[in-house]
């Protein structure tokens, strides 16, 4: 559905008459219903709702276009600008706020000198072009904008800057964010919480794993194998832990060998203990000593992730597993006060874990020096190292004091690694990195069902409150395209009286975080979600994922779905193919469905074979899939299984045929 069909239909006045019943706590409908009226903010979070009430002036429910922009907190109505809906394209543009940054003011890379301001409510500036479906946009004289990210060009060179991100880098004019989050409790049974491994778990140890490069270290099988200082064996066991997954077992002797890695694991099969016990048993060994406060912090590793609900959920893991240690790990994110990512710092900081953003703001500010790094990691590095990210990447590799990749160690994780990604990293890789492809690079997680329905434009949302009637109670995302889309999406569940939050990059950092806990807790069971909730995210009992819309890429795809299923649990995934808009992914998604033994719809086979593109062999973002490693010369390449038994012994299911 195009943005002119969504706005047709926000402003139907049956709409913005209703108000859901749980809303009505804090919104009353104005006098003609057409108006949400916000009661006053209470006195802690004054500073953040302001900057919303005096942009919002009434917000005006239904009335002509002013529904764009606005919040959508905890099932209740906030207003955010009245700017409306952006025609100009149907991306999930996580992040309105780099919209009217100054590019005009500045080229390239800010330094961060103003970077508390955020500006959710500082929209305009529309200069910048958005691509379409985050492909690659080059050319554009006026910049590019992908699905996640903003690239304007300024004066002459461009400048990138993450949506999912916040954009803290902003402009001067916006207002400070001040939003500090709540400290993560401290008892030690919250911090070790964790989930139970699913029923599918001992499965793993029957996937096909591969390993190139020159001189691998053998894989481990037992945590014991590790050889482990006590305190992280006990931070392991605590954590429930017994057996390692494939990823961890070659990861683990890989990263314990000061050897570079890019490593290429399903969804939710336990990467960030894969690098995590690896790098705290090299500082353990290493005899680090506690860090204290100092103005400029050195630490040993920096994590980077794409997103803050991501890099938080990192920082939590490496809480955990350092439990006890002298270790300690930070976290900085945009959409928080800068000042408290800057106390946090110089408390002492060991483990810096970062959003890009945030991160190059904080070296700007000199908090940060780079001398003592010894391991950089980047999580989801596709996503890392793609046009969003990947300028900000080199930036910070090329920081003055970041060591070369020959005295760092280097470390890169995701589900999926697209070719020209995996030819990018070379640059931040020694030559002789190590490769581990867990089963087929960028495929699904096979312990999700998936499950493609044809469903038109306009039918789409009946279908949604159908299937959601059915699964009841159990926790559900659903992804949307647009941040516009998902305001309005779970607006109308909430009209169905179907408890339901929403998680994307136009929301305040606290309403993000607020909406994820109210989904982990189950209070509200149904979470709408763009793009900036597609990645890592491990939550609790998932068990669906809708695809309401269906992302851009396969790659997307496979990660938006790898939201259920995780650590051997089932879950199951549902989308509505549109032929009107979806036809490019019929391929790919033909492809992801048979490589994980999925029924693929008559139908679907059809539309494939009817855009049938010669050479294809996978994707629909104008690439290929990586078989497995592109570096297609190496030797000493072995497939194994999770047991270490050589592949000539046990059947290969995997068609590399057509990846190649
Ligand atoms: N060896 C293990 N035993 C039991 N649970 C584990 C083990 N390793 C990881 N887990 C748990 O499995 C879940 C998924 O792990 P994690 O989030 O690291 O997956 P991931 O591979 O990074 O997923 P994604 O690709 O979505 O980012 C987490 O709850 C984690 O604590």
């Amino acid at each position: 559905m195009g943005d002119e069909d969504w706005e047709a239909e926000i402003i139907k006045p049956h709409m913005s008459s209703y108000v859901p019943v749980f809303e009505k706590e804090r919104y009353s409908s104005g006098a003609n219903g057409d108006t949400f009226n916000r009661t006053p903010p209470s006195s802690s979070d004054a500073g953040e709702s302001n900057k919303r009430e005096n942009t919002s002036a009434m917000g005006g429910f239904g009335v002509g276009k002013s529904f764009g922009n606005r919040g959508f907190s905890n099932n209740k109505f906030e207003e955010g600008d009245n700017s409306g809906f952006w025609r100009e394209s149907n991306n999930d543009c996580e992040d309105n706020r780099t919209r009217n940054r100054g590019f005009s003011k500045r080229g390239g890379y800010q330094d961060g000198n103003d970077s508390e301001a955020s500006g959710s409510s500082r929209r305009g500036g529309r200069g910048s072009f958005r691509g379409c479906r985050g492909g690659f946009g080059l050319g554009s004289p006026s910049g590019y904008r992908g699905l996640n990210e903003e690239v304007v060009t300024g004066s002459g060179k461009n400048s990138w800057k993450s949506e999912a991100e916040g954009g803290e880098s902003g402009d001067t004019q916006g207002p400070k964010v001040t939003y500090i989050p709540p400290p993560p409790p401290e008892d030690e049974d919250s911090i070790f919480a964790h989930y139970q491994t699913g029923i599918n778990f001992d499965k793993y140890d029957t996937i096909l794993v591969e390993v190139s490069g020159h001189d691998a270290p053998p894989a481990i099988l037992t945590f014991e194998e590790a050889n482990l200082c006590q305190t992280l064996n006990n931070n392991i066991s605590k954590a429930g832990y017994t057996k390692l997954t494939p990823v961890q077992k070659y990861s683990i002797p890989i990263i314990l060998a000061g050897r570079d890695l890019m490593a290429c694991a399903q969804t939710g099969s336990g990467k960030t203990a894969a690098f995590l016990l690896p790098i705290l048993a090299h500082m353990m060994r290493d005899g680090i000593t506690a860090s204290r406060f100092k103005e400029l912090q050195e630490p040993e590793c920096i994590i980077v992730a794409p997103t803050r609900e991501l890099i938080n959920q990192i920082y939590l893991e490496a809480r955990k597993f350092s439990f006890g240690t002298c270790v300690r790990a930070v976290v900085i994110y945009g959409g928080t006060q800068l000042g408290h990512s800057i106390r946090q710092i110089v408390q002492g900081c060991n483990i810096l874990c970062a959003t890009p953003g945030r991160l190059m703001d904080i070296i700007g500010k000199e908090k940060i020096g780079l001398r003592q790094v010894k391991h950089l990691v980047l999580d989801e590095a596709d996503r890392m190292l793609d046009m969003g990210f990947g300028p900000e990447m080199k930036k910070l590799i090329s920081c003055p004091g970041m060591p070369s990749k020959e005295q760092r160690q280097t470390l890169m994780f995701s589900a999926t690694f697209p070719e020209e990604i995996q030819r990018l990293a070379g640059e931040f890789l020694k030559s002789n990195y190590l490769f581990v492809a867990v089963g087929q690079v960028g495929g699904a997680c096979r312990d999700v069902q998936q499950t493609i329905l044809q469903v038109g434009q306009y039918s789409k949302r009946e279908k949604l409150v159908e299937i959601l009637r059915n699964i009841g109670d159990e926790r559900t995302m659903v992804f949307v395209e647009t941040k516009k889309k998902a305001d309005f999406i779970a607006t109308f569940l909430c009209q169905e009286k179907i408890s339901t939050t929403s998680i994307h990059g136009d929301r305040e950092q606290r309403e993000r975080e607020q909406a994820l806990g109210d989904f982990r807790c189950g209070k509200c069971p149904v979470l709408v979600a763009t793009s900036v909730a597609a990645r890592g995210l491990d939550i609790e009992n998932v068990q669906h994922v809708i695809n309401f819309d269906l992302p851009s890429t396969i790659d997307e795809y496979v990660h938006r779905i790898g939201r259920t299923g995780r650590c051997g649990n089932t879950g199951r995934a549902i989308s509505f193919f549109d032929p009107e808009s979806d036809n490019h992914l019929a391929q790919p998604l033909v492809k992801v469905l048979s490589d994980a033994q999925q029924d693929v719809p008559a139908w679907l086979e059809e539309i494939a074979f009817s855009t049938y593109v010669p050479g294809f062999s996978g994707s629909a973002r104008g690439n290929v899939f990586a078989s497995v490693d592109t570096r297609k010369n190496y030797q000493g390449k072995s497939t194994l299984n999770t047991a270490g038994f050589s592949s000539s012994q046990t059947p290969n299911p995997v068609d590399d045929e057509s990846w190649d």
